[in-house]
């Protein structure tokens, strides 16, 4: 059993510290982060902060976000391989923030694999178990039974480099899960392999958590894996968490822009729109376009005394529906995408650009219009599909 709690943490790495600063420039730009937005104080960069979750026994938590978002600083910080600079992190309630990484019960497996290059499988799988000075008729159990679960049991006697980089993977969770730890992280597990090998190696994950008693903690760049994986998924922005959920909560109610954008795919449209209070009712306007809300966010509105303002409206491409012209706005093809089941058209109206999923066939199995470069479309969407957004950003229904 094992429960992790983070309160309020920090992180900051300070200037210039011994200048083997992560990542530094590519182009020149300051080293700290590409694309992240990070903090800078007196002390140093503030690499996370305000990170506060609390994770229950054998859950499956994903923190996903952009390249320098936070996300293995945190990871790091739980495995005690970068040190917390505030705040408290508990593990079975205990503190953790002063215990060396190998009295943490924790175990972690890497992009890079990490994996002895002349070592078989086998013994880079004992080896943690050798550290421990565990019976040798032991290791060999427990390496046997992970080999099975991983099921690498025939690749026991080879060396890394005769492995694909997938089975290597697969070694290295071998290796992190042989002996029973309390909690697993693993960071980016899967970048280092092609796109059919990590959708194989996602569902070896899912399988393999339904097999093994051990808390996850999971850090991708991927929405995709961290909606397939995650029974909770913690989107961080600029060293801050955005947003905390289920998958379906974070799909269905985004916090803020930034993780409407950031989850789904593709992505969510955007529109300038104009959130209108008339006779107790909301409805709201783009275009030519105005749709009276769902009951389910007149109320959430309501609640919280929204008043009329100006607001961008998100609606996802699936939600957006081609119509003859009524209550609708023109737009102009540029590319269709024909993607089997579906079309993903790519549409301009007044210079912004528009994604709308078109199911190829009807409900009588009979195939729809094509469309091509150019051609005019009209589209519209239902009041209960729109999500709103106030001047800062957040969800005016939240
Ligand atoms: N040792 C370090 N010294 C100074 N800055 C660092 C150090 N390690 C990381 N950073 C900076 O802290 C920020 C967060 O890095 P972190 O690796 O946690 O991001 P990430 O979200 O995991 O990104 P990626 O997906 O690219 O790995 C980045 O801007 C990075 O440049």
């Amino acid at each position: 059993m094992a429960t992790l709690s983070l309160r309020n943490i920090k992180k900051i790495y300070p200037h210039a510290s011994n200048g083997k600063k992560k990542k530094a420039s590519k182009k020149g730009e300051a080293p700290t982060g590409e694309k992240a937005n990070l903090e800078v104080t007196s002390q140093g960069v503030v690499a996370v902060q305000q990170f506060n979750l609390d994770i229950a026994d054998k859950e499956f938590i994903v923190l996903v976000g952009p390249s320098g978002c936070g996300k293995s600083t945190t990871l790091r910080m739980v495995a005690g391989l970068e040190e917390i600079s505030e705040g408290e992190l508990y593990i079975d309630g205990k503190l953790m923030n002063d215990v060396e990484p190998k009295d943490r019960d924790i175990a972690m497996v890497f992009q890079s694999y990490a994996l002895y290059p002349h070592m078989t499988v086998y013994e880079n799988m004992a080896f943690p178990l050798k550290l421990r000075k565990m019976p040798k008729d032991e290791i060999d159990r427990k390496v046997k039974e992970a080999a099975a679960t991983l099921d690498i049991t025939q690749y026991l006697n080879r060396k890394p480099k005769a492995l694909s980089g997938g089975q290597r993977q697969r070694v290295a969770i071998g290796r992190a899960i042989v002996r029973e730890p309390k909690v697993l992280l693993m960071d980016e597990p899967l970048s280092n392999l092609d796109a059919k090998l990590r959708n194989q190696m996602r569902s070896e994950i899912i399988k393999l958590r339904q097999k093994i008693d051990t808390t996850f903690m999971y850090v991708t760049h991927d929405q995709t894996e961290a909606m397939t994986l995650g029974d909770r998924i913690v989107i961080m922005k600029d060293g801050f968490i955005q947003q905390i959920g289920t998958p379906q909560e974070v799909f269905d109610h985004p916090a803020n822009l930034f993780v409407a954008g950031f989850i789904g795919t593709p992505q969510m449209n955007f529109f300038d729109a104009k959130l209108l209070l008339e006779g107790g009712r909301y409805f709201v306007t783009t275009g030519a376009v105005k749709v009276e809300l769902s009951e389910e966010k007149q109320q959430a509105l309501a609640a919280k005394k929204v008043s009329a303002q100006d607001v961008t409206l998100g609606v996802r491409p699936n939600h957006i529906i081609l119509n003859d012209g009524t209550n609708a706005i023109e737009a102009t093809v540029d590319v269709s995408e024909m993607m089997g089941s579906e079309v993903h058209l790519h549409a301009n109206t007044q210079g912004r650009d528009v994604i709308i999923i078109v199911p190829t066939m009807d409900i009588s199995g009979s195939h729809k219009e094509t469309f091509s470069y150019g051609a005019k479309i009209n589209f519209t969407f239902g009041g209960n599909v729109c999500h709103i957004f106030g001047a800062d950003e957040n969800n005016l229904e939240l």
